[in-house]
């Protein structure tokens, strides 16, 4: 973490990030015909300043790698625009024709390979980004010479300083990979992608295989060196504590984009998408009082081939907004929408709830209140974690005969009552930026209720 990152407003970004897009196609069978569209990445935004760290956080899956592959073209976009402002190259106009000359994804091979000098990662695995048969100090000074160094005496002390400026020593430029622990892999890892000088470091979950000594270690040394080098650094964790240790800024990802951006110590103070809460929920604080209350968010991340319309988070959210005209405690709401999920989804087995409310009702030897078991309809609440009677009584009325249909083996008439009365605001509206200051914004439809209605067939929409 440095002093000199600085938020939207300070000074001329480093990198800046627009409506960034990859999606991959989903083909199938022998003529590979297009069936689908993974957006990995979905028209993701945000600015890197000089100097500054910014983390991009996200559960497994949610496109954090892909964006970074993307930005450095190790995958193709397939929309939007990095722009680089890096090499002394200086915001420049946009030209004539509205593209503008920094644009990475437009950049020639000649750019891109100067570009490559100036933008370095560093992976999760070192031991997969290293050639066995090579030692650690000529996979270095490799670059060196790529990039025009032919003065091999010149080279070998360039990364023998810098081996030992990350914590190795000289003599290590002639041992192999397999002779480092995963943590010095690291290191090496490190020094190679300082050698060319880079402007700034994207790093991908560059500690999460260490042991966790090891990653205190590391991360000490990648602030040291991005000190001492003057580095702005893309730091990509799913692990909140590793963000809030290194990070002057987060960007939050969810399912291909993003939800909330802002200063690290804001957002872990007060975080405002309900993601965010989630995701920091779980995270350990030093003062066993000032614990969150964790958050379980309910299910699993949807398939980014079929993210859900509307606020993509809201099949999971612990705020999903309740529309008008129903008013329940949130926890219940949350359930009653998952149990809607099911019933749509055809996934709610009524045969087998049916067989254990009977084994539940059956009297035992002797009991003379068998009228006291549950009744099936009882069961079916008691299973999805339903209260008995719902407080509103809109919702009450539409859960019991849905559940009602469902005992006569009517689920479609089932799923279509749920479908049009236990209904959010977050599945038909896609939320828009809120602005909470100091470079903070967030996209959660609770604080801007107007967001824009869903395109009218998102399915057909293969972009
Ligand atoms: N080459 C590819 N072809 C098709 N789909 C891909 C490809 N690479 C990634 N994906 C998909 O894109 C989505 C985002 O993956 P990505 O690896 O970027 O996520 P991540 O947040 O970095 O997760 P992790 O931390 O597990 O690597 C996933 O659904 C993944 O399956």
């Amino acid at each position: 973490m440095t002093e000199r990152g600085g938020p939207a407003g300070s000074g001329e970004p480093l990198l800046s990030v627009r409506d960034l897009e990859k999606h991959y196609p989903i083909e199938e069978g022998f003529l590979s015909r297009r069936v689908g569209t993974t957006r990995a990445v979905d028209g993701i935004s945000f600015e890197i300043y000089p100097g500054e760290t910014l983390g991009l956080v996200g559960e497994s899956g949610c496109g954090k790698s892909t964006a970074a592959r993307s930005i450095v073209r190790l995958d193709e976009p397939t929309g939007g625009e990095v722009i680089f402002n890096g090499d002394g190259r200086g915001r420049a106009e946009r030209n004539d024709d509205g593209t503008h000359p920094n644009d990475v994804t437009r950049f020639d091979r000649a750019e891109l390979k100067a570009f490559r000098r100036d933008v370095q990662m560093i992976f999760q695995d070192p031991a997969s980004s290293f050639d066995p048969r090579m030692t650690v100090g000529s996979a270095v000074a490799e670059l060196l010479s790529v990039h025009g160094m032919t003065d091999g005496r010149r080279r070998r002390g360039i990364v023998e300083n810098l081996l030992e400026r990350v914590g190795l020593s000289a003599t290590d430029y002639d041992r192999y990979p397999h002779e480092f622990s995963g943590g010095q892999k690291q290191r090496v890892a490190l020094a190679r992608a300082l050698v060319l000088n880079p402007d700034l470091v994207i790093a991908d979950e560059p500690v999460s295989a260490l042991d966790m000594s090891v990653q205190a270690e590391v991360l000490s040394l990648i602030e040291e060196l991005q000190a001492t080098f003057g580095l702005s650094l893309l730091f990509i964790s799913h692990d909140m504590s590793v963000i809030e240790r290194i990070c002057d800024r987060v960007a939050v990802m969810y399912l291909g984009e993003l939800v909330e951006v802002g200063p690290v110590e804001e957002i872990f103070a007060e975080p405002q998408h309900p993601y965010t809460e989630a995701l920091l929920s779980s995270v350990p604080t030093p003062d066993p009082r000032a614990e969150r209350e964790r958050i379980e968010l309910s299910g699993a991340v949807p398939d980014p081939a079929d993210p859900p319309d509307g606020c993509r988070f809201h099949t999971r959210c612990h705020r999903v907004i309740q529309p008008e005209g129903i008013d329940l405690e949130q926890p219940v709401w949350r359930r009653l929408l998952d149990f809607r999920e099911l019933v749509v989804s055809g996934a709610i087995d009524i045969e087998s709830l049916r067989d254990r409310a009977a084994t539940d009702a059956a009297p035992e030897e002797g009991d003379p209140v068998a009228e006291g078991a549950v009744s099936v309809a009882e069961r079916i609440r008691d299973e999805f974690d339903l209260p008995r009677r719902l407080s509103d009584p809109t919702a009450e009325r539409a859960l019991g005969d849905a559940i009602g249909e469902l005992l006569e083996g009517d689920t479609e008439a089932a799923a279509e009552r749920l479908a049009s009365v236990i209904v959010t605001p977050c599945e038909t509206t896609v939320p828009g930026w809120t602005d909470h200051g100091n470079g903070h914004r967030s996209s959660c439809l609770r604080h801007r209720p107007e967001g824009r209605p869903i395109a009218p067939d998102p399915a057909t929409d293969d972009r």
